[in-house]
């Protein structure tokens, strides 16, 4: 074969002329023009240098080459007028010749260096021309793969179908250009195999896992060559060539895509931190599981709860380790117990005055007797000598002072004591002379009984005649209180609240018993106590009534009382007079708090102003989680995930009618739906709007409010609002009846809902001769709309429900008017309307339920 130039070498394998040249001068040939002669030992040499660089080792045991091709092709769904979808396959394979002894026997030399490159250049042409019949290909493969796909499922993991086809088509296709010379002859049936996949990061993936899963993958994707190869020995063509796909494919992913990740071979057991009440969501995220998770786990424990519910500490406990968890419970008020701690109360300790609390049956003179103690023993005070009455009193006697909480009454006691407070030292239990031992006497007697706290009894009205004391000794006897007389330890007193005969005297036997209590205190200390009373006055906003225990309050003390926190900026006594401090045992009302504690919540003085805020608000935040959990329970919709829960579930009403004939109606038709899982109780009943104190009561008895032709007053719905209370309107029996049966019956909660869309004042009232009455009106909620249902009431009271006849604001006609704005109602086919009701514009609203 005679020498040739570059440039004639050049054009035979297609190369550009200076690309060659630079790559022989790679090669380490001497050839700088494209007129310098190449021998048949230089074509030799650039091959070995080429095969070199490719990965391979010319005479070394492995030799590959690698083909890029880019196909690019359009496929159309359906019936060809659908979407159409670009696809373009990048292919990138690359083959190694892997025996080398076959490779040694190949006729790699009588090919030669020319032939190489000359068939090089073929391959490009085959490769074009394969390009061209790519697409017919690809379809062929696409019915091929839609079969195998059809016969083994489970084994194709491929994902795409249009992508798949194209690419599974080439590896095995007789036109892949596998140049002869470098694919040096090799058995027919196994020429050349695809670059076994790099291992994966994961060294030995398959079967180290005790997951069967995860093992089960590691089969199907790693597949290594090993295997390719059996199945090619085993002359399963078609099976090779499916499981070579995957390998390919997985091969490359297993470079490239292969991620950190291992799934864990062992379940990981995490402490969850439990507070004293999390919400379903919450506690599904320290656990790193879903919410529905815990939903589920829980409704195979029996309860039925939704993602934003609130669970206590000991069911989410439970949750906890039955997920597989361990529960770590935490006390949330580490700040509160901190704050708490820091503040030192040691000290010189000195005597105090006694707190004393009167009891008794109704009209025995609890109140009579308090009334004529500080009306007789209060020193007044500047302020024309007028006693300000502050809910806790301090009386000076020549023997030493006593306080009386200004509250007569066990269920006041009760409520302070139910709230933890114990203020009260001494208990007076009047019981009138001419009436004896009654229930509320008996009461009184468990009661204090209950607390520990020791008696005196006054026996009052001995002014009156027919008193019979010794029936009385006998009757308290049987009630285990025995008087001193009798051999017992209680002091008998006979008094008379009218006269005041014998209040002295009752004053000395309640000192004589606090002796023995010797109560004590620490004046010198950081003040202590409790709350007494508190309003929201309108001039000095929020007053508390306080009664120190312990050391001395002072004005610019930061005090942090139940739920709220504030600096105090005046002190004020019973006589009216405004003081610099008070000691212990002495109450006191106090000013500049930023709320109203509850009667007997306790207030501290904390040296942190930002601390107590903390504190208060970490409290309120509680209050409002305890309240939730409470409102949940009293929820109508929640009545069916009750039952099974207790005993018998229990559905509290407080309800509010327009007139007294339906209220015995409604009363009696709720109580009849009681079955014997649930109870449904009518706690209050009342004629009229539903008022603050029927909202409150149903606050203490997790009832439901409900308004029957009535509407709640401002100061309702401000507590409706606060305490999240369920507050229902009904204008027949039958829905309210309905509703209630079905929660019972744990059906779906009522599906539609009266909701107030608007509300109109009458502020003026026009009468014309055709159009009747018009209503000059404010709208002062919401929007009025003309073509919704509406009902006119008066003093909350629902007398009218209709429609509108027209919705005017000047001369103008229109759809709606928004709140703040005037505007003139005409009321079809009503013609009373008085300055003074409102109009209510409502609206019937899909509720959407939620488990
Ligand atoms: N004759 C006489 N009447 C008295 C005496 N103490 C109270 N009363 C009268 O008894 C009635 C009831 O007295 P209250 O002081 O209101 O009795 P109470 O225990 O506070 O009653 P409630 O507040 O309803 O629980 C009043 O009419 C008093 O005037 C007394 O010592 N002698």
């Amino acid at each position: 074969m005679s020498d040739m130039t570059v440039k004639d070498f050049a054009s035979k394998v297609g190369r550009d002329v200076s690309r060659l040249l630079e790559q022989m001068k790679e090669a380490g040939l001497p050839h700088q023009a494209e007129g310098d002669a190449v021998s048949e030992e230089d074509k030799q040499r650039l091959l070995d240098h080429l095969t070199r660089s490719h990965g391979g080792d010319s005479g070394a045991t492995k030799n590959r080459v690698t083909l890029t091709r880019n196909t690019k092709s359009r496929i159309r769904s359906g019936d060809g007028r659908g979407k159409a979808i670009d696809v373009q396959v990048r292919k990138k394979r690359t083959y190694v010749k892997r025996e080398p002894e076959q490779a040694e026997e190949a006729p790699a030399e009588e090919a030669g260096p020319r032939q190489l490159v000359g068939d090089m250049a073929d391959a490009k042409q085959a490769q074009a021309a394969q390009a061209a019949e790519t697409a017919k290909a690809e379809q062929a493969a696409a019915e091929e793969a839609a079969r195998a796909k059809a016969q083994e499922p489970a084994q194709d993991t491929q994902a795409s179908e249009t992508a798949k086809p194209a690419e599974s088509e080439t590896p095995s296709t007789p036109e892949v250009p596998v140049p002869e010379d470098i694919a040096a002859p090799a058995p027919a049936s196994e020429p050349y195999v695809e670059a076994p996949p790099k291992e994966p990061r994961t060294p030995n993936r398959r079967g180290q896992t005790p997951h069967k899963k995860e093992s089960e993958r590691g089969r199907k994707g790693g597949r290594d060559d090993d295997d390719d190869r059996r199945e090619r020995r085993r002359g399963n063509a078609k099976k090779a060539k499916r499981s070579e796909r995957r390998g390919g494919r997985r091969g490359s992913g297993g470079r490239d895509n292969q991620h950190g990740f291992q799934k864990p071979t062992q379940p990981i057991v995490r402490e969850v931190g439990i507070p004293e009440s999390i919400s379903v969501a919450e506690l599904a995220d320290k656990m790193s599981i879903k919410a529905n998770e815990v939903i589920k786990a829980m409704f195979t424990m029996g309860a039925a709860v939704t993602i934003n519910q609130t669970i206590d500490q000991d069911t989410a406990a439970i949750v906890v380790e039955e997920m597989g968890h361990k529960p770590k419970l935490v006390k949330d008020d580490a700040l509160e117990t901190e704050v708490l701690e820091a503040i030192s109360y040691e000290g010189d300790e000195i005597m105090r005055a006694p707190v004393v609390t009167v009891m008794g049956h109704v009209d025995h003179g609890k109140t009579s007797l308090l009334d004529f103690i500080r009306r007789t023993k209060v020193a007044t005070g500047e302020a024309g000598g007028i006693t300000q009455h502050i809910g806790a009193y301090h009386v000076e006697d020549q023997h030493g002072g006593v306080t009386f909480l200004d509250t007569p009454g066990h269920a006041a006691f009760t409520a302070m004591r139910a709230r933890g407070a114990q203020a009260t030292d001494v208990v007076i239990l009047v019981v009138a002379a001419d009436d004896g031992v009654m229930p509320q006497t008996v009461e009184a007697i468990e009661h204090s009984k209950a607390a520990g706290v020791p008696m005196v009894v006054a026996v009052n009205k001995v002014d009156k005649e027919g008193a019979d004391f010794d029936r009385i000794r006998n009757e308290l006897s049987q009630h285990g209180v025995i008087s001193e007389e009798w051999g017992g330890d209680t002091q008998f007193v006979h008094v008379s609240a009218k006269t005041g005969d014998g209040i002295d005297a009752l004053l000395e036997a309640v000192l004589l018993v606090s002796e023995v209590l010797e109560l004590k205190a620490v004046p010198e200390a950081p003040a202590k106590g409790v709350v007494v009373e508190s309003q929201l006055d309108k001039g000095r906003g929020p007053v508390a009534t306080v009664l120190v225990q312990n050391g001395t309050l002072k004005r610019g003390d930061i005090v942090l009382a139940g739920l709220h926190y504030g600096r105090v900026r005046a002190l004020v006594n019973e006589t009216g007079t405004r003081v610099e401090e008070v000691g212990p045992a002495m109450p006191v009302e106090i000013q500049g708090l930023d709320g109203t504690p509850e009667a007997g919540d306790e207030f501290i003085v904390v040296a942190d102003e930002k601390k107590a805020r903390e504190v208060a608000n970490f409290r309120q935040g509680k209050y409002r989680e305890v309240r939730l959990a409470r409102q949940q329970k009293a929820k109508l919709e929640n009545m069916f995930s009750q039952m099974g829960q207790d005993e018998v579930a229990k559905v509290n009403i407080v309800l509010k009618v327009d007139v007294q004939g339906s209220l015995e109606a409604i009363r009696g038709a709720l109580e009849e739906l009681s079955t014997d899982e649930v109870k449904v109780a009518v706690v209050s009943s009342g004629v009229g709007g539903i008022t603050g104190t029927d909202a409150n009561l149903a606050v203490a008895s997790d009832a439901i409010l409900v308004g029957f032709n009535v509407r709640a007053d401002v100061s309702a719905r401000e507590i409706v609002e606060r305490e999240g209370l369920e507050l229902r309107y009904y204008s027949v029996i039958y829905h309210l009846i309905d509703e209630v049966k079905q929660a019972m019956s744990g059906m779906l909660a009522p599906e539609w809902k009266e909701e107030i869309v608007g509300v109109a004042e009458v502020r003026e009232v026009f009468r014309a001769p055709k159009i009747g009455a018009v209503a000059g009106c404010m709208v002062v909620e919401g929007t009025v709309h003309r073509h919704k249902r509406i009902r006119v009431l008066r003093e909350n009271v629902v007398i009218y429900e209709g429609e509108l006849e027209s919705l005017r604001r000047y001369k103008d006609d229109l759809g709606e008017v928004r709140s703040g704005m005037e505007c003139g109602i005409g009321v079809k086919n009503y013609n009373d309307v008085q300055v003074g009701d409102k109009i209510e514009v409502f609206d019937q609203v899909k509720v959407e339920r939620s488990l």
